[in-house]
């Protein structure tokens, strides 16, 4: 697998090109035109005991195989949307996740609900980019060293979206809330070996405050997987593969949601809570 400096150079590379035909000031420019962002931290914040759902459009999985069924994108999302989706996330690196942009204009011209830009932040200019295409949400990986993790952090925040940072250890969620995260995500695959391990949500939602959304992400296989982690105490949960391969996304979706919102994870808070 390829090593982290290696995505970040891959990604800076590609960014570099991007910036060449359309320069900061100019992105500045469109993100002032943009439609303002949602709220997504409300939008998010589970109500008690229930659980978001956000799904993924995507043409490859998370360890690279192609994910032909895919189809159109936009049609995608609107399924997503249908089927009561909280949020959406694209993916648009180019290189290894065969993403775009214009996935994300498409996603955004058909959907109302908050969008996640899933990709590598390594400059500020992504940041302005995302905002200027519609983001909501940006993800961002708290392996970046953490000057640059906190600047990046700060500038989402302050084009009004919410930054959903990655950790896969305990070390980088702590990195992460110290540098200003308000929203952590814990991806259950292994960043060198892709293999899935769901223990590793609880892991990282250990170390993290309670005013912190937690978001469970990578290999969640259907309803049994959401309601796991509602259980471990996720406020959202991230699918994408699992929805793509299946034969009708929109009542796939519909059952993650009710699986998210099950009443029995209501008793069970309730209970742990008196
Ligand atoms: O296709 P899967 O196994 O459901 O995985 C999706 C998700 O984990 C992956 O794309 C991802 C990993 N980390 C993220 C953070 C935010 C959004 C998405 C992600």
């Amino acid at each position: 697998m390829t090593s982290f400096e290696e995505m970040v150079a891959s990604a800076r590379a590609v960014v570099a090109e991007r910036e060449s035909r359309v320069p900061l000031e100019e992105m500045r420019d469109r993100v002032r035109e943009a439609d303002s962002p949602t709220n997504a931290l409300d939008a998010l914040r589970s109500r008690s005991g229930s659980v978001s759902v956000i799904a993924e459009v995507k043409r490859v999985t998370a360890t690279f195989a192609d994910l032909s069924g895919v189809g159109d994108v936009a049609v995608l999302s609107r399924f997503y949307a249908a089927g009561g989706a909280a949020g959406v996330s694209v993916v648009t690196e180019p290189v290894r996740s065969h993403g775009r942009l214009a996935d994300l204009d498409a996603v955004r011209a058909s959907i109302d609900v908050p969008i996640l830009v899933n990709d590598l932040v390594v400059t500020p200019y992504q940041v302005h980019e995302a905002r200027a295409h519609g983001a909501d949400l940006l993800l961002l990986d708290a392996r970046l060293e953490p000057l640059i993790l906190e600047a990046l952090i700060e500038r989402t925040h302050s084009l009004g979206m919410l930054a959903v940072v990655e950790a896969h250890s305990r070390r980088e969620a702590i990195t992460a809330v110290e540098t200003g995260a308000l929203c952590v995500s814990a991806d259950a695959r292994d960043p060198l070996t892709g293999l899935v391990d769901h223990c590793r949500f609880e892991q990282v939602a250990e170390v993290l405050p309670s005013s912190v959304l937690r978001v469970a992400t990578g290999g969640v296989a259907g309803p049994r997987d959401v309601m796991s982690y509602a259980r471990w105490g996720a406020d959202v949960v991230l699918v994408g593969e699992a929805i793509i391969r299946s034969q009708d996304p929109q009542q796939f979706v519909a059952e993650l949601v009710a699986a998210g919102n099950h009443p029995a994870l209501q008793n069970a808070m309730n209970r742990e809570a008196s």
